[in-house]
C-alpha cells in the first residue's frame, strides 16, 4: 500500500499500549529543516496524546540525516530511553549522493536495531521533491512523525514485555510479584 493510500496521522488510541512511563529519545536533522520540523512536531504531539509526560521525551538536533545514526547511538548509549525515533528528510538533488546518503541512513539505522537493545524508529522520508516531503509532513498525506512515534510505543512495549518473559523473571512471574499485562501485541498488517 503506497502512503497515498493511507493517511500517516490515523491511529487508534485502543490500539496502543500505556506509555506513560515510557521514554523517548528524538534525533532530528537539521537538512531541510521546515519538514524535519513538521515531522518533529507530529512525532511529539503523537507522544504527549499517548499520555507521554513532556519531560520524558528527550530531543538532540543533527547536521543532516547521515548523522542520525551516530546521534541515535549516542542517545541509547547515554540516555535512559526505551525507544529512539530519528528523524530526517532526504531530497533528489542533481547527484547519486542522495541514493549514498538514504542507503546509508537506512543501514545504519538497521544495524542499531540490530546491534542494540534499544528500538530505533526509522522517519526518515527519501523522497523525489520538496512537495512530496510537505506532503507527508502534515500535509494531505499525513505526518510520518506521527506514524513513527506510534510505532516507537508499540516497539518500546514489545521491548518490555519481551524482557518481562525472561528466564530472569520467572520466579517473580510465578509467585505473582510480577504481572505481565494479558493485552495482545498487536502486529499491524500493511
Ligand atoms: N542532501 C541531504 C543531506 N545531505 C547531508 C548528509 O546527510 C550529511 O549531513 C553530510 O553528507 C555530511 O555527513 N542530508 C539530509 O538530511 N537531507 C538531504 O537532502
Ligand atoms: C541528498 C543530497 O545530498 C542531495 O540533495 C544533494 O544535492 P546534489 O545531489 O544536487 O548535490
Amino acid at each position: 500500500m503506497a502512503t497515498e493510500n493511507k493517511n500517516l496521522s490515523e491511529y487508534d488510541k485502543n490500539t496502543i499500549p500505556n506509555a506513560k512511563d515510557f521514554r523517548f529519545g528524538i534525533v532530528v536533522s537539521e537538512w531541510n529543516e521546515t519538514i524535519t520540523e513538521g515531522l518533529y512536531n507530529g512525532a511529539f504531539d503523537a507522544l504527549i496524546d499517548c499520555d507521554v509526560p513532556q519531560q520524558q521525551i528527550i530531543r538532540w538536533n543533527v547536521p543532516g540525516s547521515f548523522e542520525l545514526i551516530y546521534g541515535a547511538k549516542k542517545m541509547l548509549q547515554t540516555q535512559n530511553v526505551d525507544a529512539v525515533i530519528v528523524i530526517g528528510c532526504v531530497i533528489q538533488g542533481q547527484t547519486k549522493h542522495f541514493d549514498f546518503v538514504c542507503e546509508g541512513v537506512t543501514q545504519g539505522i538497521k544495524d542499531l536495531n540490530v546491534q542494540t537493545d534499544i528500538p530505533v524508529i526509522f522517519c526518515v522520508l527519501t523522497d523525489n521533491n520538496m512537495q512530496q516531503s510537505i506532503d507527508r509532513s502534515g500535509g494531505v498525506h499525513g505526518n510520518k512523525g506521527t506514524e513513527a512515534a506510534i510505532a516507537a510505543i508499540k516497539m518500546a512495549y514489545i521491548r518490555q514485555q519481551a524482557s518481562m518473559s525472561h528466564p530472569f523473571h520467572q520466579p517473580l512471574l510465578s509467585s505473582g510479584a510480577l504481572q505481565i499485562e494479558d493485552k495482545p501485541i498487536t502486529i499491524e498488517k500493511e
